[in-house]
């Protein structure tokens, strides 16, 4: 399972991003993982998680050359999450997508090994505890990644208007301003959500993410999914590469138990 990209990928170009080690030396709690869903156990401890974000705290969207991402101010503690498996409250930093070139794949975790088309991430840092981003990006309790899974369905209005700016920010190294939003809009109602101890999914990998996996998936229609591939890795005046595929193989679970909130 460890590499289990599509076998369409393993003769294309390894992209710079997963030259990187597609396993930590060492590592014992990388991510993505599969979720089996027979093997999480329920824990009656868990609480609702908690989420408040004040939309004017949006900045802009920035294309890094992996991923689009839509960063927050995070200077105060206007946009944060609490509950849940999380012992402080974490601060929203950004979030950002993961995608297939096709429907058949995308998503960086998978559930009883079936993949979604893609997967949003929102980042959140254990500000009580510590001063920077940076500092809490290098410690196991530093970040809080919350991710959904999004499955071709119907059109999503909240993130059209995410789509409507992407022209905006088609090459590596752009962005564009994006100054009022609530990501609450892309987060199911649904409570429900699977836990566990895990890594960042790019470099720097470290493993500082507790990780909160909603179980039920947000609808978004093939335009939308398309205006995803229709972004580049590449920058202005390079040879375009379509920004796809942009999910890191699944790693091995280890010595881990995935917790659900639900029975
Ligand atoms: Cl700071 C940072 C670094 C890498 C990523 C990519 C990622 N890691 N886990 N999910 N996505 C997100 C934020
Ligand atoms: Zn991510």
């Amino acid at each position: 399972l460890r590499d289990a990209q599509p076998d369409s990928l393993h003769h294309l170009p390894v992209h710079p991003l997963w030259q990187s080690p597609l396993t930590i030396p060492g590592g014992t709690r990388q991510s993505p993982i599969n979720i089996q869903w027979r093997d999480s156990v329920y824990d009656p401890f868990l609480k609702p998680l908690k989420i408040n974000y004040d939309p004017t705290t949006c900045l802009h969207i920035w294309n890094n050359g992996y991923s689009f991402l839509v960063e927050f101010d995070d200077s105060t503690d206007r946009s944060i999450i609490v509950g849940g498996p999380l012992e402080n409250q974490y601060r929203l930093k950004q979030f950002h997508f993961h995608w297939g070139a096709i429907n058949e794949w995308g998503s960086e975790h998978t559930v009883d090994s079936k993949f979604y088309p893609a997967e949003l991430h929102l980042v959140h840092w254990n500000a009580v505890v510590y001063p920077t981003f940076e500092e809490a990006v290098m410690e196991g309790n530093g970040l809080a990644v919350i991710g959904v899974f999004l499955k071709l369905g119907a059109h999503h209005e909240g993130l059209q208007t995410l789509v409507d700016a992407l022209p905006a920010v088609k090459h590596k190294d752009t962005v564009v301003e994006f100054d009022v939003f609530d990501p609450s809009c892309l987060i199911p109602s649904c409570p429900d959500y699977w836990t566990y101890a895990g890594s960042l999914t790019t470099p720097p990998l470290t493993e500082s993410v507790t990780w909160i996996i909603k179980k039920k998936p947000i609808e978004v229609d093939e335009n939308q999914l398309e205006a995803f591939r229709m972004l580049l890795f590449t920058s202005d005046g390079e040879e375009e590469k379509r920004m796809v595929d942009n999910f890191r193989p699944l790693q091995p679970l280890m010595n881990r138990t995935v917790r659900s909130s639900f029975q």
